[in-house]
């Protein structure tokens, strides 16, 4: 099949694609399961050499893009434009703590929960970086009701897909308090509190959910207004390997909405 358009404008005309874009294109994007998602990770760092701090930045940087597309600051409720960053003790955490530094950037006014914080260069040296930046971290959880009058939205990057088995404290607490809260709450990856593959039906119910790298199954189960994909730096070997069918993102953009 021949096609006047040069390649990469091809990729945005319907019935002008070449056969392996009409085969890929016809595949639906795949979910994954929880042991699938932590090897395409590994596989990254082991054998693609990536470095953890690159793919989180990544991560968080299309976290933070995703939140100003869905949520501008001239859309906000409040007269400021404050929102909750909620970050857990793995990854998940740290694309938290990126994400709320680009929203700084953006124009945002983020306020930070990091309860559990690991010992390690790279938490540190990102609480380090929002610090500097003059975001504000609490001390507690507040109540849900000062997170409603408080906070525009919340921002959940409490745990990933590495999640398994009963919420341990302080997060029980925390995603109780959640669960009563009216702000609206975007989610990284996963739902916290989610099983990676089955969702939780008495569980949080987000307005947004940025599924990284590709959903993971429970992301079939999420209701709310707002899915996003982010996190594009696979390669197409990862991709063709583990068949995960990512349909393309616009231009350069960082994330696509589903
Ligand atoms: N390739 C990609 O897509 C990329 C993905 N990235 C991001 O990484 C995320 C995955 O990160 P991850 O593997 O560090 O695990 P994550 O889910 O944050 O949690 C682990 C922590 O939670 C804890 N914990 C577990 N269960 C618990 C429970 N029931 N109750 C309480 N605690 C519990 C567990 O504790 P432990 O069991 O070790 O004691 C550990 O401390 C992924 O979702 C994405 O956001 C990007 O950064 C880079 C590229
Ligand atoms: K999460």
């Amino acid at each position: 099949q021949t096609c006047p358009l040069p390649a990469a404008a091809n990729n945005h005309k319907k019935g002008c694609f070449s056969r392996r874009e009409s085969s890929t294109m016809a595949q639906p994007l795949k979910y994954l399961g929880q042991e699938e998602a932590q090897h395409i990770d590994e596989e990254l760092f082991s054998e693609y050499g990536f470095s953890v701090d690159q793919l989180m930045e990544l991560a968080g940087l299309s976290c933070a893009t995703a939140v100003a597309r869905a949520y501008p600051i001239s859309s906000l409720v409040k007269a400021r434009p404050s929102l909750l960053v909620i970050c857990g003790p793995g990854n998940n955490g740290g694309d938290g703590l990126v994400c709320a530094r680009h929203l700084k950037l953006f124009g945002y006014e983020p306020t930070i929960l990091y309860p559990r914080r690991p010992n390690k260069p790279l938490f540190q040296g990102l609480t380090t970086q929002c610090q500097k930046m003059e975001i504000p971290f609490l001390t507690e959880m507040p109540e849900a009701t000062l997170i409603d009058e408080a906070y525009n939205l919340v921002i959940d990057a409490i745990f990933g897909f590495s999640f398994k088995g009963a919420v341990r404290e302080p997060f029980g607490s925390i995603l109780d308090v959640l669960k009563k809260t009216t702000s609206p709450i975007a989610s990284i990856d996963i739902p916290s509190g989610w099983d990676v593959e089955q969702g939780s039906a008495d569980g949080l119910q987000p307005d947004m959910l940025v599924s990284l790298t590709a959903p993971k199954k429970s992301a079939s189960m999420f209701r709310g207004r707002y899915h996003f994909l982010g996190g594009r730096f696979v390669p197409p070997s990862i991709e063709r390997k583990y068949q995960l069918n990512l349909p393309p993102y616009p231009d350069q953009d960082c994330v696509l909405q589903l």
